[in-house]
C-alpha cells in the first residue's frame, strides 16, 4: 500500500515537472519573440545609421564650411549610435516587470506610464482571494530601443521607469506583479527566472494567469562559480543598492557597507547611471579609484558591459600620476610614515631643502665652496652630483660683476621666503640676482632722472640676462625641481634628517630614505610626487600637439569630431590621459586611502561631486582617524548623503559567522552584515604537521594539497591569500596547478573574489601590522563557496585545527 502511494507520489511529481517544463518552455518562447522584434527593429535601426553616415559622406563633398560642420556632427551622432548597437548587440535585454495600471495616465520620454502606486480599485477581492489585470508589461536591457511608433520595446535599465525593476520588494511592491529575469545569449533566450512581488494576488495577462518560473534570479546568480573578472549585476540589483545608484549627484555620495555587500558593484553601476542621467555633465569625465590593479583589471569589463566606457577612467590609487606607476610595496612601519600627514610638511621642507647648498640651509654661509648634488634631473634621471656655482661673475657696461657665495645664498634664502610653489619663484630669484649686481655696478647713482634711470636699469637687466654666463649660473644655482628629483634627494639619510627634524624619528629617516633607494616606486611614494608636484608647481610647458585634421580646423569641431585613425576608445583614452580633474569621483574601498592619498586624490576632484564608498573595519590603514580626517578635507564642507549596505551577496552564513569572530576582534561592537544564502558547507580547518617535514615543508605541502582538493570542489577560482612576505613562496606552492588558482598577499586580496579561498596562518596576517586583524577580516571574506583555514607557525590550533584566533 505504501509502496503504491509512493509509486503515485513520484508519478504525480513527474507529471508536475512535464508541465513545469511545458510552461518554462512556453514563457521562453514567449520572450523570444519579443527579442525577435527587438532584433528586427534594430537592424532597422543600423541600417538607419549607415544610410545617415552614408548621407553625411556625400555632404562632405559638397565643401561648404556650414555643409562640412553639419556632416561631421552627423557622422559623429551616427558613428557613436552605430558603436551602441554594436557592441550591446549581446546579452542585452535581460529584465521584465509585469504592471498593475498606475495612478495616473501619464507617459515618460521612454514611453512607460510613470506612476509608481497602483490606482485604486485595481486590485479586487472575490471568494477565492485578490485578482487583478496587468495592465502594463516593460522590458529591461542595456539599452532602449523605441518601436516605429515610439512605442518602448526596450527600456534603458537607467530610465526612470525601470526603477520599479530594482526597487519592487514584495514589501513594497509598487505596480509591479511579477519581475522576471532573462537570459539569452546572442539571439537566443536560454531562460526565464521569476519572482512575485505580490504573491497573494491572481493576475491574468491577456486573458491568462501570469506563470511563475524558476526559484528568482538572485539565488540564480550568486551561485554562479567566478572567473577573474566580475559581472554586471544589472539583473539583479536589490532595492538597498539601488538607491545608492540613482541617488542624485549632489554633492558627496557615502556608502558603508560589510564584504560583499555589493559597493564595488554599486559603484561601477552608479558611473554608468550618472552618465546616462546627465551625459552633458559627466563629459568632464568620470574618475574610478581603486585600491589595487588587480582589482582594476577584475572591475574592468562592468563598464563596457553596461554600455560605458569612453568617460570613465578606473585607476589604481598607484597609478594616479601620469607617468607613475606603483609596482613595489612598503613594509608597514615605511608605509605608515610615508602615508601620514607628518610626510606632508617634510615634503614641503624637502622641496625648498632641495635648493639648499650642502653643509648648510639656504642663507648660511657655504664659503668652504663645497659642491652639492645637481637637483634639475629630467623625470627619470638619478640625481647626478654637478657643481652648484658659488660665485657669480658678469661683466656689465664693461665693468665685471661678482656676487659671492654669503650674497648669493642670502638672495637665494630671501627668494625662498615667497609662498609661491618652489619652481615658480625662481623668476623672483632672477630678479634678486640682478638688482644685487645692479647695486654693485653702481650704475643707480648716474642719474637722477627716473625715466632716464629706468631706462638704464632695462638695458641693464637685458645686457647681463643675455649673458651666457649669467644664464648658465641661473640653470645650476636655481634649477627647476622634479618631483622625482627630491623624492631621489630624500634618499639621502642625511639630507632626510635634516628635513624631517622633529618629524619622523631617526628609525623612519632611516627606513625611509633606504625605501627611495629603490628600483621602482610604491603607492606611497607616487602620492608623495603628486603632493611634491603641486608643491614645487611645474612651469608650463608647451603641449605637443596632436596632429590636426586640415577639415576640422576648417569646421572648428575638432573637439567633437574623432580624429581619422583614432577609435573612440583611444580618444577616450587620451582624453582621460590629458584629464587632470574630473566632474565626478567615485572612491572604492575608501578606508584604506592614506591622508597622503586622500590629497592627491582630492585634488583630482575639487569642483567634483563624489561617491566613496568603503568599511571601516577593513581598513589596513593604522590610523583611521587621521584618514578620516583628511577625507573630510578633500570632501570639503560639502553636503553628505549617506548609505548603508546590510546583506552580504558574498559569503555564505557559514562563512560569514568565521569572519564575525574576527570582526569582534578588530573592531568590537561592529555589526556584520547578513548573508543571503547558505551552502551548509562549513569552513574546514587543517594544521600543518610539524613533526613530520619541518613547518616550511610542511605548510609547503599542505596548503598546495588544500588548494588541489578546492580546484575539485568549484568550477571557477581557488585564491591562496597569504602575508605579504610570503607572496613569491606561496606562488611557487602552487606551480603547475593551472590558471584557476592564483596566490596573493593579504593587501592584495582587498575587493577581489574566489569561488574558494586558502587563508594562510591567520597570526601571521594578524601580526604583519597594526591594522592585522582588519586586513585578516579583508582575507577571510573572500570565498563565495568555500574556505579553508591552514593554521601556520604562529597559529594555536585546537583539537579540531581552529587556531586560537578564530575561535569563540
Ligand atoms: N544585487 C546583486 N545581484 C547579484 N550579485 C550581487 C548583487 N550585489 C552584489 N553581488 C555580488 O556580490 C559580490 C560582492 O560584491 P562587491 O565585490 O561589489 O562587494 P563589496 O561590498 O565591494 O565587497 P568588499 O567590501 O569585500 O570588497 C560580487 O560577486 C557581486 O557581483
Amino acid at each position: 500500500m505504501a509502496a503504491q502511494a509512493q509509486q503515485e507520489t513520484a508519478l504525480d511529481q513527474i507529471h508536475d515537472s512535464a508541465q513545469d517544463d511545458s510552461v518554462r518552455d512556453r514563457e521562453i518562447s514567449v520572450e523570444q519573440q519579443h527579442l525577435d522584434r527587438v532584433y528586427r527593429r534594430l537592424e532597422e535601426k543600423i541600417h538607419e545609421a549607415e544610410f545617415l553616415m552614408n548621407d553625411a559622406a556625400q555632404r562632405g563633398q559638397v565643401g561648404t564650411p556650414g555643409a562640412l560642420a553639419e556632416r561631421d556632427a552627423q557622422v559623429f551622432r551616427a558613428g557613436i549610435h552605430l558603436n551602441r548597437l554594436n557592441n550591446e548587440f549581446e546579452d542585452f535585454l535581460f529584465g521584465r516587470i509585469d504592471l498593475l495600471l498606475g495612478k495616473d495616465g501619464k507617459k515618460g520620454p521612454d514611453g512607460a506610464y510613470t506612476a509608481v502606486e497602483p490606482a485604486e480599485g485595481v486590485v479586487q477581492v472575490d471568494e477565492t482571494g485578490q485578482y487583478a489585470t496587468i495592465a502594463e508589461t516593460l522590458h529591461i536591457g542595456r539599452i532602449g530601443v523605441l518601436d516605429a511608433d515610439y512605442a518602448p520595446l526596450v527600456i534603458d535599465w537607467r530610465a526612470p521607469a525601470a526603477a520599479p525593476f530594482y526597487r519592487s520588494t514584495p514589501v513594497d511592491p509598487g505596480r509591479v506583479v511579477r519581475r522576471r529575469v532573462i537570459r539569452s545569449k546572442g539571439r537566443k533566450v536560454l531562460g526565464v527566472e521569476d519572482d512575485l512581488m505580490r504573491p497573494e494576488l491572481k493576475a491574468t495577462l491577456d486573458g491568462r494567469e501570469l506563470p511563475v518560473i524558476g526559484d528568482g534570479a538572485l539565488m540564480a546568480a550568486l551561485g554562479q562559480a567566478r572567473s577573474h573578472t566580475m559581472r554586471d549585476i544589472v539583473a539583479s540589483i536589490q532595492a538597498e543598492q539601488d538607491l545608492v545608484i540613482r541617488a542624485p549627484a549632489a554633492s558627496v555620495t557615502y556608502v558603508e557597507g560589510g564584504p560583499g555587500t555589493g559597493k564595488t558593484a554599486v559603484a561601477l553601476h552608479r558611473a554608468a547611471y550618472l552618465l546616462y542621467q546627465d551625459r552633458r555633465r559627466y563629459a568632464g569625465g568620470i574618475l574610478i579609484v581603486s585600491p589595487t590593479p588587480l582589482l582594476v583589471a577584475y572591475t574592468e569589463g562592468v563598464l563596457p558591459s553596461l554600455g560605458e566606457e569612453g568617460q570613465v577612467a578606473i585607476r589604481a590609487i598607484g597609478s594616479l600620476v601620469d607617468g607613475a606607476e606603483a609596482t613595489l610595496y612598503d613594509s608597514p612601519a615605511v608605509a605608515r610614515a610615508k602615508g601620514s600627514y607628518r610626510m606632508l610638511k617634510v615634503l614641503r621642507k624637502a622641496a625648498r631643502g632641495a635648493l639648499e647648498t650642502p653643509g648648510g640651509s639656504p642663507g648660511r654661509s657655504t664659503a668652504a665652496g663645497g659642491r652639492s648634488e645637481q637637483l634639475a634631473f629630467g623625470e627619470e634621471a638619478a640625481p647626478a652630483p654637478a657643481g652648484t656655482p658659488t660665485r657669480l661673475r658678469v661683466v656689465a657696461f664693461g665693468r665685471r660683476l661678482e656676487l659671492e657665495a654669503a650674497e648669493l645664498d642670502r638672495i637665494k634664502h630671501n627668494a625662498l621666503s615667497g609662498t609661491a610653489p618652489v619652481n615658480l619663484l625662481r623668476p623672483r630669484a632672477r630678479k634678486l640676482l640682478l638688482d644685487a649686481l645692479w647695486a654693485k655696478s653702481g650704475a643707480g647713482t648716474r642719474h637722477t632722472d627716473p625715466e632716464l634711470a629706468a631706462e638704464l636699469r632695462s638695458s641693464f637687466d637685458e645686457d647681463v640676462a643675455s649673458e651666457d654666463s649669467f644664464i648658465d649660473f641661473v640653470n645650476a644655482w636655481w634649477p627647476e625641481l622634479t618631483p622625482r628629483g627630491v623624492l631621489a634627494a630624500m634618499a639621502d639619510e642625511r639630507r632626510l634628517g635634516r628635513w624631517a627634524r622633529r618629524i619622523l624619528n631617526p628609525g623612519e629617516v632611516r627606513r625611509v630614505a633606504r625605501s627611495l633607494k629603490r628600483d621602482g616606486l610604491s603607492v606611497h611614494d607616487v602620492a608623495m610626487l603628486d603632493e611634491l608636484q603641486a608643491i614645487l608647481g611645474m612651469p608650463v610647458r608647451p603641449r605637443k600637439r596632436r596632429e590636426l585634421d586640415p577639415l576640422d580646423q576648417l569646421t572648428g569641431l575638432e573637439e567633437l569630431m574623432p580624429v581619422r585613425e583614432e577609435s573612440q576608445r583611444e580618444r577616450a583614452e587620451r582624453l582621460a590621459q590629458e584629464r587632470v580633474e574630473y566632474a565626478h569621483v567615485i572612491v572604492d574601498e575608501a578606508q584604506d586611502l592614506t591622508p597622503m592619498q586622500w590629497r592627491m586624490v582630492g585634488r583630482r576632484g575639487r569642483q567634483a561631486t563624489w561617491t566613496v564608498v568603503g568599511d571601516p573595519a577593513q581598513s589596513s590603514w593604522s590610523d583611521p582617524d587621521e584618514a578620516a580626517e583628511a577625507r573630510d578635507e578633500a570632501l570639503g564642507s560639502r553636503p553628505r548623503r549617506r548609505f548603508t549596505l546590510t546583506v552580504n551577496y558574498r559569503n555564505p552564513a557559514e562563512i560569514a559567522e568565521l569572519a564575525a569572530k574576527v570582526l569582534a576582534l578588530a573592531m568590537p561592537g561592529s555589526e556584520s552584515p547578513s548573508a543571503v544564502r547558505s551552502t551548509g558547507v562549513e569552513p574546514r580547518f587543517v594544521a600543518t604537521n610539524k613533526a613530520d617535514t619541518g613547518v616550511r615543508d610542511s605548510l609547503a605541502q599542505t596548503v598546495r594539497a588544500e588548494a588541489a582538493r578546492l580546484l575539485d570542489r568549484v568550477d571557477g577560482t581557488v585564491g591562496v591569500v597569504v602575508a605579504m612576505n610570503r607572496r613569491e613562496e606561496a606562488a611557487r606552492w602552487l606551480a603547475g596547478l593551472g590558471e584557476r588558482v592564483v596566490a596573493l598577499g593579504s593587501l592584495e586580496a582587498k575587493g577581489l573574489e574566489y569561488d574558494a579561498t586558502v587563508v594562510v596562518s591567520p597570526a601571521e596576517i594578524a601580526d604583519e601590522s597594526p591594522a592585522g586583524l582588519r586586513v585578516l577580516y579583508v582575507a577571510l571574506t573572500r570565498a563565495t563557496q568555500q574556505l579553508t583555514i591552514v593554521s601556520g607557525d604562529r597559529d594555536e590550533p585546537d583539537a579540531n585545527g581552529v587556531p586560537d584566533l578564530l575561535r569563540d
